[in-house]
């Protein structure tokens, strides 16, 4: 069987109930008594708003057996929602989620990140990691990951094959860096040749493990300048160049950083200007945090198209900063959500919106007149979904629901509350942390999800028509 076989979803499947996913930046839209079809190849063929009643004689306008189509309906509390992006997470940091101290960035690497890193060469020990970290991130809805690996080429393809058999869309980067004046000598490629020669090695398997990139792509990764030689950073571009892929990389996220590459690179005049000058700077790089990004540096990122990843949770637990979302907006710049794990101390999208919503309020307490800067509910939620989509060039198929688009979606769930109960009421933990009492409008039931949701909310999650995480007891499938 070849992989998009595999992947396939294998039935045809209806959708019925309240659908919600960004409009604009600005505006969710919500969709009820809405039905979305979704045929074998897990796109979205039809979308019947207000159209509940008419699934039958729709699905015999589709050509489809009414007998062999799945249908899943949201109930009370419940909506479908688009799958949740991850444009910046390192898989292989799982493990240290949560553990970095009081440390900045360059000490945070040297103390937690390389020898942890560095371990993942035992295969073994990698697929725990990485099973567990995929495993974990479908149960927060998020459908697509790209994500950093380690320099290691077999652990990397590890997982890569994992995100494929598992069902998560994922961009996989090996991690290239060089530099022994940065990189410890347990931990880095031995030349810059090697860096591009190891790139490639990965790019082919992932090449040959799902040739249309259909749910996996590699992703050229020079982790940081600081990290790189100026010739290696040379030759990932060309393999950029020539296999037309997307890059990642981190920007300015923390001032001794930003130090150290000016003394790195003296020729250069900012941080983003090295990577400009080494044809890094493209309209599928996504560059990571831009904290302290100057305007110059901003407009120079806007003019090559490059995108950045908001990593706000990260940001504030290697006390880097905090990144300007609607200043970069204003300056041309897409924006998406990066968890940073473990930089950011949760593998959760959610979590890196709402802290995108707090972190945004700090920008704006910062500043007479701040007001501005306040990210809303709905905002996020887009940044979440579509702005992500944008990040990693898949807006065309996936970050919201319309025909032609790819059914990566989840089924949000919240605990309603009776109107007979009273202190004798239940609070099961499996229902999640948010109560509603009904009287919540449609907005206010999204500000809820947005500042008390989690996993457990997220009742089952599909990727391209797949169902790639269910949790027990959760929704309604009818034949
Ligand atoms: O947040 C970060 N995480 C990392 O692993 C890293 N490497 C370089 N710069 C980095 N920043
Ligand atoms: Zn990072």
């Amino acid at each position: 069987m070849s992989p998009s076989q595999i992947l396939d979803a294998a039935n045809r499947q209806v959708f019925l109930g309240t659908f919600v996913h960004s409009k604009s930046r600005a505006e969710l839209e919500y969709m009820h008594d809405t039905a979305v079809y979704v045929d074998e190849h897990g796109v979205i063929a039809k979308i019947q708003k207000s159209g509940s009643d008419t699934v039958e004689e729709t699905l015999k306008d589709l050509g489809w057996d009414a007998a062999s189509v799945d249908r899943h309906v949201s109930t009370e509390g419940q909506f479908f929602f688009p799958g949740l992006i991850d444009t910046h997470v390192h898989a292989s940091q799982y493990p240290n989620v949560g553990i970095f101290g009081k440390t900045t960035l360059l000490d945070w690497l040297e103390k937690y990140t390389f020898p942890l890193e560095s371990s993942l060469k035992d295969l073994n020990k990698a697929r725990r990691v990485y099973s567990a970290c995929v495993r974990r991130t479908l149960a927060h809805g998020t459908t697509t990951a790209a994500y950093y690996a380690t320099t290691d080429v077999a652990a990397t393809n590890l997982l890569a094959d994992l995100c494929l058999k598992m069902g998560q869309r994922a961009f996989v980067g090996r991690v290239a860096m060089d530099n022994p004046d940065l990189c410890p000598d347990y931990y880095r490629d031995e030349s810059a040749k090697a860096s591009a020669e190891l790139t490639e090695q990965t790019i082919q398997h992932i090449k040959n493990a799902d040739p249309g990139y259909d749910i996996v792509s590699p992703i050229v990764t020079p982790r940081f300048a600081p990290s790189c030689t100026s010739e290696a950073m040379h030759h990932l571009s060309a393999l950029q160049r020539k296999h037309d892929l997307p890059v990642q990389t981190h920007v300015s996220e923390n001032k001794g950083e930003i130090d150290l590459v000016a003394s790195m690179f003296p020729d250069s005049t900012s941080y983003a200007d090295v990577y400009d000058r080494h044809g890094l700077l493209t309209p599928r790089t996504i560059l990571a945090h831009a904290v302290h990004l100057t305007k110059a540096e901003a407009d120079v990122v806007a003019a090559r198209g490059a995108k950045v990843s908001h990593c706000a949770c990260s940001n504030s637990s290697l006390t880097s900063g905090a990144a300007r979302v609607r200043w970069l907006w204003g300056r041309g710049i897409e924006v998406g959500l990066g968890t940073d794990m473990s930089g950011g101390y949760s593998s959760s999208v959610l979590e890196a919106a709402r802290q995108a919503a707090l972190v945004s309020r700090h920008v704006a307490m910062g500043e007479e007149s701040g007001d501005r800067h306040k990210l809303t509910v709905d905002e996020v939620l887009y940044l979440a979904t579509r702005g992500g989509a944008i990040c990693v060039g898949l807006e065309d198929k996936i970050g919201g629901f319309e025909e032609g688009k790819h059914w990566d979606a989840q089924l949000i769930g919240m605990r309603t509350v009776g109107p007979g109960e009273g202190e004798d009421g239940e609070t099961e933990s499996e229902d999640g942390n948010v109560d509603l009492f009904s009287w919540e409008d449609w907005e206010e039931t999204m500000a809820k999800w947005l500042y008390g949701g989690d996993d457990r909310n997220t009742k089952k999650v599909w990727v391209k028509g797949r169902l790639v995480h269910s949790r027990r007891g959760s929704g309604r499938q009818t034949k």
